[in-house]
């Protein structure tokens, strides 16, 4: 098992990453807890709630089971959650458990950080886009107009990423989690983003080097939220893609592109506009290609009206007054960030449109 420690503002916890910790998660919890309530979803439940409920003992235990998807980030499935918190007299010496990917850790740590003004909870991911999702704290649910524009930064009490669960990630999935991979790279590690990239994600021998490059995407996420728990400063640059990939998702409708698919998408248009905007030395093309060879569904964003998704860009919560703020990269490894005016953006979102995204 490999472990790292992350200093949150009011506490510490650990990330602890292995094959099986869904078999030895009681054993695992450092404290004593009155009530667990694990929260999962539709599809994660019949693969591994029944391993993970078997391994607490002597602890009451409750399950709650959602409706797989991004549209389970929503106002009425919150309100769902927090009244069987309060039907199951869930307590502030209580325990959520959030078994799943990044909507399962986004959901449930978010009624853990509001539910009588905030309990522990657990992160134990089963996607690879949640080697990013489960670490930092932040949780939140959608709103038609915006991605994530609810929410709070609540830090786990503990990570427990059991990477066998890995094994029954449809392929998609798979690829969609390492958009985010490829983003950890692009701002803190040339190299991992080289390898990934040079990679078919189809292959079978993706499964050898997965856990590295999982582990080194962690590493970053967790050097940069040490620093900066509450995005103040050096936090902003891990939504490096996200100003267009936020904004394809919300305008597309949430579920209709993963997150992912949309982030990958984003970190191309965050390549060119530092490529037009910094000169920066970009592999667009590269990426494009390889992003293409693995199947990410690169059309869609020709498909979304740009003054529209302009508006979306507008209302990101990087934004001041209506003033777009993106990371961009001046080379790979080294971000900045730089307001784009309302009129560049459309324009070399026009420009992207046709340039990079109609080869
Ligand atoms: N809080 C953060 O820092 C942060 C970071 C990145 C992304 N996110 C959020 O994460 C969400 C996306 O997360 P995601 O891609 O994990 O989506 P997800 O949680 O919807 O999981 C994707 C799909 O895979 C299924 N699944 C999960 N684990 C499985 C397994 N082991 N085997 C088979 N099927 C499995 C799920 O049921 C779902 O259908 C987005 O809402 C995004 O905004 C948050
Ligand atoms: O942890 C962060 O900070 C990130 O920006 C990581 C992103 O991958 C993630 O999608 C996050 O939820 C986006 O945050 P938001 O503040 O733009 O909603
Ligand atoms: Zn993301």
């Amino acid at each position: 098992m490999k472990e790292l420690s992350i200093h949150a503002s009011n506490h510490s916890y650990k990330v602890q990453i292995g094959k099986g910790l869904r078999h030895t998660v009681g054993s695992m919890i450092a404290k004593d807890y009155s009530h667990v309530m694990i929260i999962t979803d539709s599809q994660v439940a019949p693969l591994y709630l029944e391993d993970v409920k078997h391994s607490l003992t002597g602890t009451p235990i409750d399950t709650v089971i959602f409706p797989a998807g991004e549209q389970a980030k929503s106002m009425s499935q919150y309100e769902e959650l927090l009244t069987a918190c309060i039907e199951n007299s869930l307590d502030r010496k209580s325990l959520i458990i959030a078994l799943g990917g990044g909507v399962v850790g986004d959901l449930a740590g978010f009624v853990a950080a509001t539910y009588m003004r905030g309990i522990d909870y657990i992160q134990m991911p089963t996607t690879v886009l949640a080697h990013d999702s489960s670490v930092g704290g932040k949780v939140a649910i959608n709103h038609p107009l915006g991605k994530n524009l609810i929410g709070s930064f609540h830090s786990p009490v503990q990570v427990l990423y059991d990477v066998e669960t890995l094994q029954t990630l449809p392929y998609h999935e798979l690829r969609s989690g390492y958009a985010e991979i490829i983003k950890h790279g692009c701002l803190d590690d040339p190299d991992l983003f080289h390898d990934a990239t040079s990679r078919s994600l189809a292959d079978e021998a993706i499964t050898e080097v997965l856990e590295d490059h999982l582990l080194k995407g962690i590493a970053i996420k967790a050097s940069v939220v040490e620093q900066d728990e509450k995005e103040t400063g050096i936090r902003k640059y891990l939504n490096l893609g996200h100003t267009l990939g936020h904004a394809i998702e919300s305008e597309a409708g949430y579920g209709h592109v993963t997150h992912g698919e949309a982030v990958a998408i984003g970190l191309l248009f965050a390549m060119y506009v530092s490529k037009e905007k910094l000169e920066a030395s970009m592999p667009i093309a590269n990426l494009y290609a390889w992003l293409g060879k693995q199947g990410y569904p690169l059309n869609v964003l020709t498909h979304l009206d740009t003054s529209s998704l302009v508006d979306r860009m507008k209302k990101d919560k990087k934004s001041t007054s209506g003033k777009v703020n993106m990371v961009l990269l001046e080379e790979l490894g080294k971000p900045v960030m730089m307001e784009v005016k309302e009129t560049e953006l459309t324009e070399l979102l026009n420009r992207f449109k046709e340039e990079v995204m109609s080869c």
